[in-house]
C-alpha cells in the first residue's frame, strides 16, 4: 500500500470545496490536499449515524476491501480518518459526476455507449471477483463517470470477501437477484445477475422488473418475469445477451470472460473503455 494509506490524515491537510453531492449519511466535498495539491472527493459521514444504522463494520469492510482494489473502472478508495464527531473518506474524484444523473437525462443510452460500459464493468468485475470480493450493490446510483468518460464503480459498503458470505438484504431492490431475495447463500454470481439488470436499464431507461409495489417487484425477479418493450428498438443480440445474465440458476448465468466475447460486446463496445 502507497504512502497516502499509512499518513494519519486531518482535515487541515484539505481545502474543502463545493458540495458534490448528499448521501444518505453525509455530504460529498470537492476537495484538494494542500501539500500535493491532488484533487480529491471527501466523504464526511456523521458517526451518530453510522452507529444509529449499525454500519461500522460495513464502513471498516469497505475500506479494508478498497485498499487492495486498484482498477481503472473503480473509484480509488485512498484513506480515511476521524475526528470527534465524523468519519472522512478520502475517495478519488470522478469529474463527470454519477451515470445515474446521465442516464435520466438522455432517458437511454446507444447500444455502443451501453456495451462500452458493461465491458468496462465486467472487466471489473473479473477484477474484483478474482481478488475473492464481490460488490453486491452494483446499480446506476454507485457508478460515475471520470473526466476522460470511463466508468467508476464506486461505494463499497455492501462489498464481501466471498469467503464469509453474508445474507443481509442490501441495497435497493430493482438489483437483486433471486437468491438474494430469497436470501438463501449467494456467490460471485450476484454480479453478474446485477450487471445483467444495468444493461437491460442503460437500453431500456428502466429496471427489468420494475413494478408499483415491491411485492410485485419480488414476485417478477423470483420469476424472471422478463419482457423486452417494442420501444426504444434494441438489437436481438444485446437481448440475447440480457437473457443468458438474468437466469434464476446463478450457476447457469453467463460467466462475466465469456460475456467479453459475446457477439453484442464485440460488436458494439469501444475497446478504449
Ligand atoms: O458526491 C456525489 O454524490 C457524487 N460524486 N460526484 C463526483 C464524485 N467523485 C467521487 N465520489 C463521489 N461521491 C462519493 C462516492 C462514494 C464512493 N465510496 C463511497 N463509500 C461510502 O459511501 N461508504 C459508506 C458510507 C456510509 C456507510 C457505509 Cl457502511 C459505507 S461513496 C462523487
Amino acid at each position: 500500500s502507497t504512502a497516502a494509506e499509512k499518513k494519519r490524515w486531518t482535515l487541515n491537510d484539505f481545502d474543502i470545496g463545493k458540495p458534490l453531492g448528499r448521501g444518505k449519511f453525509g455530504h460529498v466535498y470537492f476537495s484538494r490536499e494542500k501539500k500535493s495539491n491532488h484533487i480529491v472527493a471527501l466523504k464526511v459521514l456523521f458517526k451518530s449515524q453510522l452507529k444509529q444504522s449499525q454500519v461500522e463494520h460495513q464502513l471498516r469492510r469497505e475500506v479494508e476491501i478498497q485498499s487492495h482494489l486498484r482498477h481503472p473502472n473503480i473509484l480509488r478508495l485512498y484513506g480515511y480518518f476521524y475526528d470527534q464527531k465524523r468519519v472522512y473518506l478520502i475517495l478519488e474524484y470522478a469529474a463527470k459526476g454519477e451515470l445515474y444523473k446521465e442516464l435520466q437525462k438522455c432517458k437511454y443510452f446507444s447500444e455502443r455507449r451501453a456495451a462500452t460500459y458493461v465491458a468496462s464493468l465486467a472487466r471489473a468485475l473479473i477484477y474484483c471477483h478474482g481478488k475473492h470480493v464481490i460488490h453486491r450493490d452494483i446499480k446506476p446510483e454507485n457508478l460515475l463517470v471520470g473526466a476522460q468518460g470511463e466508468l467508476k464503480i464506486a461505494d463499497f459498503g455492501w462489498s464481501v470477501h466471498t469467503f464469509n458470505r453474508r445474507r443481509t438484504m442490501c441495497g435497493t431492490l430493482d438489483y437483486l437477484p433471486p437468491e438474494m431475495v430469497e436470501s438463501v447463500e449467494h456467490d460471485a454470481n450476484v454480479d453478474i445477475w446485477s450487471l445483467g439488470v444495468l444493461c437491460y436499464e442503460f437500453l431500456y431507461g428502466v429496471p427489468p422488473f420494475e413494478a408499483k409495489e415491491h411485492s410485485d417487484t419480488y414476485r417478477r425477479i423470483i420469476q424472471v418475469d422478463l419482457k423486452f418493450p417494442p420501444k426504444p428498438i434494441v438489437s436481438s443480440a444485446a437481448k440475447d445477451l440480457i437473457s443468458q445474465m438474468l437466469v434464476k440458476d446463478s450457476s447457469q448465468r453467463l460467466p462475466l470472460h465469456k460475456l467479453l466475447e459475446h457477439p453484442w460486446i464485440v460488436q458494439y463496445a469501444d475497446p478504449s473503455g
